[in-house]
C-alpha cells in the first residue's frame, strides 16, 4: 500500500504540490494527469525519495521515505522522465551495474538481467551503447532498470513519451502485463493511455488533486456522457429541430447535412427510449445508433481549466 497524505512542496513562495492526499493499493494501475506544470513529477520525485516534501508524508508498504528511505526505496522501481543517466556504457554493462548496486551478485545477477531483458525486448541491442539508441529502446532500458528488483510497485514519469505508435502499444502491455500484482503509478498527457492501462485515475491541476476515479467515473462527468450518435442511411430533414424539441435535451449537432446527429443530454439523464420513439414515429432511416460513455479529453478540459482560473484568482 502507498499512502500519501497532505503532501505539500514550495519552491520559494510558488506551491508546486499542495496538500495532496491518496492511497494506491497492490494490483491498481493509477494513471496520473495533469496539464504541464501540475506537478505530476514533483509528486513522483517526492513519492520516491529524489524530493524532500515541504510538508506531508509518504508511506510505502509502511516505511516512511523520509524515515526510512532504504526500506521504502527497496520497494520501488523509478523511471524519471527522459532518458537513463551512464549513456557510454552498453546496455548490458548498465543493467549490470544497476543489478550491482541493487545487490545481486553472480549467477542470481545473470538472471536479473536476462530476465528484464527479455521482459522488456531489448536482446538486440545489449551490446550497444545506451546513447546510441532510439528513444524507444531508450525508455525500455529505463524501464529494464527499475524492474531489476522486481519491486512492489513502480512508479513511472510519462514512460510512453516519445514512442511512435507500435512502441507506445508495447510499453502499455508491458505495463498491464506487470500490474496484476504490482502497485503502478503513471503519469502522463495520452488519455487514451488512462483508458488503456489504468485501473483508476487522478487529475491534479495547479498542484492539487480536482478529481480520482475509475475511467468509468471520470467519463461519467463528460458531457458527452450517455449523448446519443446517430446515423442515417439518407440525410433527415428537420431532424435537429425535431431531436432538440424533446424533454431533457441539451443540444443536437447536426453533422454530414442530416446523415448524422450527436444529441446531447441534460446532466444525468438518458436520452434512449424518447429518441428511438421519435425516430419510430416518423420512420427515419437508422443506419446505426451508438451512446458515448463520455470523454476523458472534455472531462481533463473542463476540470484543469476551472481549477487554473481558481489558482489565477
Ligand atoms: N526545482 C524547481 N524549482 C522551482 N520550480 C520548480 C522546480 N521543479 C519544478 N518546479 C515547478 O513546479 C511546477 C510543477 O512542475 P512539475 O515538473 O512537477 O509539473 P508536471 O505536472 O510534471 O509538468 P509536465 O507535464 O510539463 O512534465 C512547475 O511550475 C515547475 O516549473
Amino acid at each position: 500500500m502507498i499512502k500519501v497524505q497532505q503532501l505539500t512542496k514550495q519552491f520559494g513562495d510558488f506551491t508546486a504540490v499542495n496538500q495532496l492526499s491518496f492511497d494506491v493499493a497492490p494490483g491498481e494501475v493509477l494513471g496520473f494527469l495533469g496539464p504541464n506544470g501540475a506537478g505530476k513529477s514533483t509528486t513522483m520525485k517526492m513519492i520516491t525519495g529524489f524530493l524532500p516534501p515541504t510538508s506531508g508524508t509518504v508511506e510505502v508498504f509502511g516505511h516512511d521515505i523520509s524515515r526510512q528511505p532504504l526500506a521504502a526505496k527497496r520497494c520501488m522501481g523509478y523511471l524519471p522522465e527522459g532518458a537513463p543517466a551512464y549513456g557510454d556504457m552498453t546496455v548490458l554493462a548498465f543493467l549490470r551495474f544497476i543489478a550491482e548496486v541493487r545487490g545481486f551478485r553472480a549467477a542470481q545477477q545473470k538472471q536479473r538481467v536476462a530476465q528484464v531483458v527479455d521482459k522488456t525486448g531489448l536482446t538486440e541491442v545489449l551490446g550497444q551503447a545506451v546513447n546510441t539508441l532510439s528513444k524507444g529502446y531508450k525508455r525500455r532500458v529505463g524501464l529494464a532498470q527499475t524492474l531489476i528488483h522486481d519491486p512492489q510497485v513502480l512508479i513511472l514519469d510519462e514512460p510512453t513519451d516519445g514512442l511512435d505508435p507500435n512502441q507506445k502499444q508495447q510499453v502499455r502491455d508491458l505495463i498491464r502485463d506487470l500490474a496484476a500484482d504490482k502497485i503502478v503509478i503513471v503519469s502522463t498527457h495520452i488519455l487514451e493511455e488512462v483508458s488503456a492501462v489504468c485501473s483508476r485515475a487522478m487529475i491534479i491541476a495547479a498542484g492539487q488533486k480536482v478529481i480520482d476515479g475509475t475511467p468509468a467515473e471520470l467519463e461519467a462527468r463528460s458531457r458527452y456522457h450517455q449523448a446519443l450518435s446517430i446515423r442515417f442511411r439518407e440525410p433527415v430533414a428537420d431532424g435537429a429541430a425535431a431531436f432538440a424539441a424533446l424533454a431533457r435535451v441539451q443540444e443536437v449537432d447536426e453533422l454530414q447535412q442530416g446523415r448524422e446527429y450527436l444529441i446531447i443530454p441534460q446532466p444525468g439523464e438518458t436520452l434512449y427510449p424518447d429518441v428511438s420513439a421519435l425516430i419510430e414515429q416518423h420512420r427515419w432511416p437508422v443506419e446505426s445508433v451508438h451512446i458515448e460513455r463520455g470523454r476523458l479529453d472534455d472531462v481533463f478540459r473542463s476540470l484543469t481549466q476551472v481549477s487554473q482560473s481558481v489558482a489565477q484568482c
